[in-house]
Parts: C-alpha cells; sequence; structure tokens
C-alpha cells in the first residue's frame, strides 16, 4: 500500500496509538493510567499526525495559551509532543508536520508560536529561534544561603498541590502581566501539571506545594519534590525545584529560604530560573548557585507585521527590517517598524524603502520577548547592519526592562 505520508489532525479513536508514539519517542513507557492523565490537555483537532499502514509515525500537537510579551499578551500556539518514529526518521516528516502546524496557527489567529526543544539543534531551521535562556541551578544548599532581610517574616504554608490551584492560578496571572515568556495555563494544564505524575514518582516522594503570603493574599508559590538519600555519612537528600513564582521579592525569598533549609538535604535543584532572576543577588555567594545555562522558549513569527505590532518597544524605532523566511514565504521581504516608545502602540507594514538591517525570521523570533538582543546576533553574523547607526537603534527599541522568563518546559 502506497501511503500518503501527508498530516492530518486526528481522531479519538487514534489518540491512544498516536500517545504511544511519543511515550516510546521519549523512551518512557505508554501506561494506560498516563494516557487518561494527558488526554483532557491535548487538543485533538491541533493534533497533526502521519499515518503509515494505519499507524501514526509522525505527530506534534498544539496548546492554545497565551503568551506574555512585552507590553502585552499574544494567543500564541505552544507546540509539544512532537515526535517521529525512529524508522520514519531523516526523511522529512518532521518538515511537513512544522508546516502543518504554522498552517494551522495562522489560521487561528496565532501571530507567534513557541515550543521548547528537546534538543537545541532541532528547530531553527523551521524558522525558531531560542527568545529565553533557562539557568540550571545545582546549589550545595550548607554553602548558600540569603544574606539579606528579604522574605523573613513571610508565611510559608503547604497545601495540597491540587488543592492550592485557584491560589497558583491567582499568583500566574498576577505575575504574567508585566512579564515577557510567561505562558496562560488554562485549568485542564493545572490540573496535570499538579496531579502526582506517576512518570516522575518513581525515584521521588510526592509532589510538594507551598504558598507564600497570608491566607487569602498568596504572594508565590513554589511546586517542588524531595528525593531521599543516604549516604556513609548520613543524609544526602536533594530538594527539586519543579516551579517557583512569586509577585513580590518578599515571597521569592521566602520561597528560597524554606528550600534552600530543608533538613535531610544536601542539593537544590532548579532548571528554569531566568538569567535576570534576583536569586543570585540575594545569596552571599552567587557562585555557590553553580548555574549552569541553556536555551529556554523558542519562538517562531507565524504572521511577521501582527506579532511585531503586537508588541511594544523599550525607546522609539522607524526602522526597515529585511527579513527571509523558507518556510512561510509571506513573512519574507521589506518590513518598516515605527513605535514611538514603551507606552505607544507599534506599525509594521510592508516597504520598498531601503533595509536598514537584514536578518532571518529565526534572529526576530529570538529577539521577540527582549531576551536575545539583535546586537548579540550582528556579533553572531547573524543580523546584517546596512545603515550606521540601524542596529543599535533597533535592539534598544526591541530590548526590554523585565527580562523573560519561561518556567514551564511544556
Ligand atoms: C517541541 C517538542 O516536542 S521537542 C521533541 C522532539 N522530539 C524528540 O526529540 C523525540 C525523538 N526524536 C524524534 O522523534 C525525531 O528525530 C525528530 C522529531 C526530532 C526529527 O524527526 P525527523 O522526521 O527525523 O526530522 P526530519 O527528517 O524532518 O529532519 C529535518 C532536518 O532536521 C534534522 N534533524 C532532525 N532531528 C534532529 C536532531 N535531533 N538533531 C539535529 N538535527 C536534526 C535532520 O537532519 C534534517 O536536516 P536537513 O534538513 O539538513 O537534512
Amino acid at each position: 500500500m502506497t501511503d500518503d505520508l501527508s498530516p492530518r489532525t486526528i481522531t479519538e479513536d487514534e489518540y491512544r496509538a498516536v500517545h504511544r508514539l511519543v511515550f516510546r519517542a521519549f523512551f518512557t513507557t505508554p501506561t494506560d493510567e498516563l494516557a487518561a492523565l494527558d488526554r483532557p490537555v491535548l487538543e485533538l483537532d491541533r493534533t497533526h499526525a502521519v499515518f503509515a499502514d494505519g499507524a501514526p509515525v509522525a505527530t506534534g500537537t498544539i496548546q492554545t495559551r497565551e503568551l506574555s510579551i512585552p507590553g502585552g499578551t499574544v494567543q500564541a500556539a505552544h507546540v509539544t509532543g512532537v515526535a517521529v518514529a525512529p524508522t520514519y526518521r531523516r526523511r522529512g516528516l518532521l518538515g511537513k508536520i512544522m508546516q502543518a502546524q504554522f498552517a494551522a496557527a495562522a489560521a487561528a489567529g496565532e501571530p507567534v508560536a513557541a515550543l521548547w526543544a528537546s534538543e537545541g539543534a532541532i528547530y531553527g531551521r523551521y524558522g525558531y529561534g531560542p527568545a529565553t535562556w533557562s539557568v540550571r541551578y545545582e546549589a550545595d544548599n550548607r554553602e548558600v544561603s540569603l544574606a539579606g532581610p528579604a522574605g523573613v517574616g513571610v508565611p510559608i504554608r503547604e497545601v495540597e498541590p491540587l488543592e492550592g490551584r485557584e491560589a497558583f492560578a491567582a499568583v500566574l496571572d498576577r505575575a504574567r502581566q508585566g512579564q515577557p515568556g510567561l505562558s496562560g495555563r488554562p485549568r485542564a494544564l493545572w490540573e496535570r501539571r499538579l496531579v502526582n505524575d506517576p512518570a516522575d514518582r518513581q525515584a521521588a516522594a510526592e509532589l510538594q506545594a507551598v504558598l507564600a503570603g497570608p491566607p487569602g493574599d498568596p504572594v508565590g508559590y513554589a511546586l517542588w519534590r524531595p528525593f531521599g538519600n543516604w549516604g556513609p555519612a548520613g543524609a544526602e537528600g536533594i530538594v527539586d525545584v519543579i516551579e517557583l513564582l512569586a509577585t513580590t521579592l518578599d515571597g521569592y525569598a521566602a520561597l528560597w529560604r524554606f528550600l534552600l533549609t530543608m533538613d535531610l538535604t544536601r542539593q537544590v535543584r532548579y532548571g528554569v530560573a531566568g538569567p535576570g532572576e534576583p536569586l543570585p543577588h540575594l545569596v552571599a555567594d552567587p557562585r555557590r548557585l553553580a548555574a549552569r545555562l541553556g536555551d529556554g522558549l523558542w519562538i517562531r513569527l507565524i504572521d511577521l507585521p501582527a506579532a511585531l505590532a503586537a508588541r511594544r518597544y523599550a525607546a522609539p524605532v522607524d526602522a526597515v527590517l529585511e527579513v527571509t523566511d523558507q518556510r512561510i514565504p509571506a513573512n519574507a521581504g521589506r518590513w518598516r517598524l515605527t513605535a514611538a516608545g514603551p507606552d505607544a502602540p507599534a506599525r509594521c507594514a510592508a516597504t520598498d524603502a531601503p533595509a536598514d538591517l537584514t536578518m532571518d525570521v529565526r534572529e526576530l523570533g529570538a529577539a521577540y520577548l527582549g531576551g536575545t538582543s539583535l546586537g548579540t546576533l550582528a556579533a553572531a553574523g547573524r543580523v546584517v547592519e546596512h545603515r550606521p547607526g540601524g542596529l543599535a537603534a533597533v535592539a534598544t527599541a526591541f530590548g526590554w526592562p523585565v527580562p523573560p522568563i519561561s518556567i514551564e518546559v511544556f
């Protein structure tokens, strides 16, 4: 039988086979329990798959969510669950899934798409650029202590993760205002996040949750898992911080004080801190956080003029950007971007005027949240300046005083 290797959206009956394809690609066991837990968060009509001999061999899904950007929010196609069967790899199926997703995002009016990459080498070719950077801490907690008074006296309360959902959601929704990079989280995704995931619980104790602040007025929360561990000299447990978010410095510092001083532990790990977060400036010896930098959220402009007009700019800008885009031709060409500063809406329209800067769409994705400088990309040869001073002006405008963070590997 000749298979039509074109992606299409899947049906309820095909869900289990698609779930199995994804779990097997990530070397995990697709149990009935996990399939049932994952089903409420999967949007069938936004899940594409390629079928061969009646079985799915490539897939990818989109979560419908909001994304905070400099000065506002946009609807963003949150791409996840991408997998190709090992026997069908390196023959272009991922490219077909990507194109289907671009069309789906455009049809839904989502000006950008966002993802966390399993491997950093995969998505640049599809026009995604690394827009946030994540810092991984693996700190010896005996060497790290908060130096100042921040957070002292702020109450910390334990809550059952699922019972704390509304309070956590209130913190996230407040934090999202003005914090580029944070994604909105609909109720089903919150519940999936807070359930004690069987895929994670083998080596660790249950998911734990704490709220900072007085009852009824939470100013932060943390989700974490303890790993109990004993060495020849005694306790060597680990605090694995999964998510930590606060709306005040006191809340933030109180949560870190709590997590860094857990009895029976020797290490605190956190994988998704932002490079601009306050923690290194609150501890006595930031080197002891043992930070390692990696890429975070990758952004792809789906509708370039809509995406660029949706965000605000840190400084006045009037510039022509010449953009290449191999995968979404409508984005390619010269665009005039104008904005009067951070309090004014921006405009972006096609133009024939000479270009100030030339770059690929990937670079605009990287710079979109203000976390990757166009100046850095120019230094790497990825942005070319045609008018002296053009790079400085545009790079300044694309920056943002609040560095982006993405706290969830979705
Ligand atoms: C957002 C997310 O869900 S991230 C999760 C991604 N999924 C995984 O990592 C699961 C395991 N891996 C896989 O399932 C597959 O290898 C995939 C999905 C990464 C790639 O699927 P494929 O169908 O093999 O990709 P495809 O054939 O379309 O590759 C296109 C190009 O990407 C390159 N490529 C694909 N995967 C990788 C990789 N992991 N590292 C580097 N390059 C890669 C190919 O070499 C090819 O390059 P070319 O255009 O220069 O020839």
